[in-house]
């Protein structure tokens, strides 16, 4: 489970995130959902204990992760998988190094257990054989794919995903969709999707949370969130293109 209770985040005395209490449950999928500069990344940052917020407590499977030691910190990154925005694959590193990197890392796996969880891993995002492939050989979706198999490499218990279809055309995102809901099932995983996609968002989300200039608007299953009186929602789901982007942004 995942728990923000009264978070607040300031960066430079401007607040960025404002009094954020969310709960995301064991297993459950939660969208995040919101424009530019409303502080969805910054959120991601805080569960993953990339940042320390400036007031308030972080809660990751029954840790407060907030004062915690950075040897104890790195122990609970290894229940996380991060897929990053651009895929953040090694260049350098085939398919298959990337994918085992965290493996060779954190365990103790010998060399042909870890080239068999590649090997699944792989298989499961529909990459079967790739091991040998350069990442700049790959389409970006496949990158996308490579980065999800790295980041389930040690079947993490949340896996968090930064933008997961930016940048794919339709038939892709699709496919990623369909790939963290059955990352979901098959590890058994609480996910949590930051997203500007309407269409991925109410697609794969048990929950969707939308934040507005740093705080947390509206909660609700899909179809609660299509039915928000919000204004501010229900503009926002109608096209995120016609919403002001949050005050907060300074840089764009
Ligand atoms: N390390 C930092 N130092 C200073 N300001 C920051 C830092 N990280 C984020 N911010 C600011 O916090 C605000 C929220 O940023 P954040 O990246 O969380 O928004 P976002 O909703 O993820 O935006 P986008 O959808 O464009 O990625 C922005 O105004 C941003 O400039």
């Amino acid at each position: 489970m995942i728990k923000l209770v009264n978070v607040n985040m300031n960066f430079r005395g401007k607040q960025t995130l404002k009094d954020i209490n969310l709960t995301i449950e064991p297993g459950e999928i939660m969208v995040i959902i919101g424009p530019s500069g409303s502080g969805k990344s910054t959120l991601l940052r805080l569960i993953i204990g990339l940042l320390k917020p400036t007031s308030g407590e972080v809660w990751v499977n029954g840790r407060e992760i907030t004062g915690i030691a950075e040897d104890e910190l790195n122990k609970i990154r290894l229940e996380m998988g991060m897929v990053f925005q651009y895929s953040a694959l090694f260049d350098s590193m085939s398919v298959g190094e990337n994918v085992a990197f965290g493996l060779r890392q954190h365990t103790s796996m010998a060399e042909e257990e870890i080239a068999r969880t590649v090997r699944r891993k792989l298989r499961m995002v529909g990459l079967r054989g790739q091991e040998n492939t350069m990442p700049n050989e790959l389409s970006g979706g496949m990158k996308k794919r490579v980065s999800l198999a790295r980041a389930i490499a040690i079947n993490p218990h949340i896996v968090l995903y930064d933008e997961p279809t930016a940048g794919l055309d339709p038939i892709m995102s699709n496919t990623i969709d369909r790939l963290i809901v059955s990352t979901r099932r098959m590890i058994d995983s609480t996910s949590v999707v930051v997203t500007h996609d309407m269409h991925s968002a109410f697609a794969i989300a048990d929950r969707i949370a939308m934040i507005y200039d740093g705080s947390i608007i509206e909660t609700g299953t899909p179809a609660m969130i299509k039915q928000s009186e919000n204004p501010i929602v229900a503009k926002f789901i109608r096209g995120a293109a016609t919403l002001p982007p949050s005050k907060g942004r300074s840089n764009t």
